[in-house]
Formats: C-alpha cells, structure tokens, sequence
C-alpha cells in the first residue's frame, strides 16, 4: 500500500506545484491522476520517487517513509517502484531481451550489472513477461527496431522484471494511437490486478482514465480536487478540474470514433 500524507512541493523558483497532498492507494488499486497542464502530475509521481525532492509530508510505500530514506536505502527503495514511461526510455541499440532485464539492475551486484550478467532466474522470467506482453517473438530485437506499441510493451515487462511494489506509469500513451492505447492501458491493469500491485497512471486522455482505472484523482493547482471512482467523473466535475468546455459532446465523439474501431485483441491475459 502506497500511503501520501500533506505532500508538498515549492520549486525554488516559488513556483507551488503541491499543497498538503494526502491520499492511499491500497494493493491492487490502479489510480488515475488526472488535471490541467501545469496541475502538478508530474511533480507527485517524481516526489513519490524521489527524482524530485518534496518540501514536505510523508510518501509511506508498506510503511517506510521515502521522504527520509538516504543512499543505499533511498536505493534500495527506488527499486521496488517500478516506472513506465511516455517516451518508453528503452536502451535503443540494446535489444528487448537486454532492455527487460535491465530491470533487474537494482538486484544484481556492480561487476554482474556491469557484465549484464544475469541469472537463470532472472532471464526465465523475462522470457515468460515478454510472452506475457505478446513479444516472446521479438526477445532478440533491437529496440529501435519495435513499433511504438511494441516499445512500451517492454517497458512494462521491464518494469514487472523488477518484482515492483508500486507502478507509476507517466503518460504511458501519449505517443501511441487509439486502439495501441487502450492495448496498453488495458496490460498495465491486468497486470496490477493479477500481481496485486498498486499503481498511480499520469494520464490526459480522460475517457481513457475513466474505462481502465479504478479510481480517479483530479488534481488542479497543486490540489486534490476530485477523487472518487470512474463513473462518478461527471461534467460538474471535469469542469471543476480543467474548466468550462463541452464534455457532453466530447465524449459522444469518442464514442462515435470507438464504435468504427474492430475489437481489441486482449494481450493482456495471464500477464
Ligand atoms: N523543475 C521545475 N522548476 C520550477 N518549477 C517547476 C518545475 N517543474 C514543474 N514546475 C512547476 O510546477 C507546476 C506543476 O508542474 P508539473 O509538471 O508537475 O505539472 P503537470 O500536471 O505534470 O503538467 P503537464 O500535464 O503539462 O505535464 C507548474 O507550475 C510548473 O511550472
């Protein structure tokens, strides 16, 4: 369990991106975060990390505080949070195999990491996550050779190699088409759910949040202004979240589009 307490966060440039932010996410739960440019999104996902350094509060991930962890232990800790990234942040010349293992990393000591050695465990389960993921047929690929679908799909088994205790997914289809999207959203929830993970998804595309989350939390300013299940996101509130605009109508063509689109092809089973 992921447990936020008054997380905060000044910019030295004065700029507050997060006032006394609290929220948990229990095992298993898959929140997305949603809001306006400039809302804070990122901000959160990097404190709970720590690739940005709150100002104050607690981030409490299975009761230890990362908010006060230091060197070896803010390592330590690093490794148990898996990320998914909009830009998929794959090693390019490395192939998929060599980019999902890399998830291990954090595991294996300096001269093996440095010798990519890895163990026969380690390479068993890569094998099975990238069937998993639909892409036991590519293991040996360069990742610059993968579609942007394909990429992202390793980065979601990189980030499972890992054994995470916590998901955080920023932006993760943002570069990808309609129906590529709703493939991944629909992986990374399975994935959650099967392996009972909690994970925190940064997401714009709203109606892609509202069908593949569990919960959703609005962010503006810096705070919580919404948080509460996916069907109770009502025009009221999306207006209260990102302003006036016409959500009725929004959502009608997307759902004009959605119906002229062939069924989706679940990857996502077993994973
Ligand atoms: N490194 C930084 N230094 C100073 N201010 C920053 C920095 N990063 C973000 N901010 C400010 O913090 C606020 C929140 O930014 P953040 O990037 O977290 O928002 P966001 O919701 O992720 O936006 P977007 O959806 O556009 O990515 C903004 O006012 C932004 O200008």
């Amino acid at each position: 369990m992921l447990e936020l307490d008054r997380l905060s966060k000044t910019y030295a440039t004065g700029d507050t991106a997060l006032s006394q932010v609290s929220f948990e996410v229990p095992a298993g739960q898959v929140v997305g975060l949603i809001g306006p440019s400039g809302a804070g999104k990122s901000t959160l996902i990097r404190c709970i990390n720590r690739l940005v350094e709150p100002s104050g509060g607690k981030v409490i991930l299975s009761g230890t505080n990362l908010v006060t962890l230091r060197g070896n232990a803010l390592r330590r800790a690093r490794r148990r949070i898996g990320m998914i990234f909009q830009e998929y942040a794959l090693v390019e010349r490395l192939t998929v195999m060599e980019n999902v293992l890399s998830g291990r990393l954090g595991y294996v000591p300096a001269w093996r990491s440095f010798l990519r050695r890895y163990s026969p465990e380690d390479v068993a389960k890569a094998f099975s996550l990238l069937e998993q993921v639909g892409l036991s047929d590519h293991f040996n690929k360069r990742a610059d050779a993968l579609s942007g679908g394909q990429r992202q799909r390793v980065g979601i088994a990189r980030a499972l190699e890992q054994d995470p205790e916590l998901l955080l997914v920023d932006e993760p289809t943002a570069s990808l088409d309609p129906k590529t999207s709703r493939q991944i959203m629909r992986l990374i929830g399975s994935a959650c759910r099967k392996r009972n993970l909690p994970a925190i998804i940064n997401i714009h595309d709203v109606l892609l949040a509202q069908q593949f989350t569990d919960r959703i939390i609005g962010l503006k300013a810096g705070e919580v202004v919404f948080d509460g299940k996916p069907e109770a996101l009502t025009d009221q509130v999306l207006t209260r979240i990102y302003g006036d605009e016409d959500w009725t109508r929004m959502r009608g063509e997307e759902n004009a589009g959605e119906e002229s689109q062939p069924p989706t092809v679940d990857l996502a089973e077993g994973l």
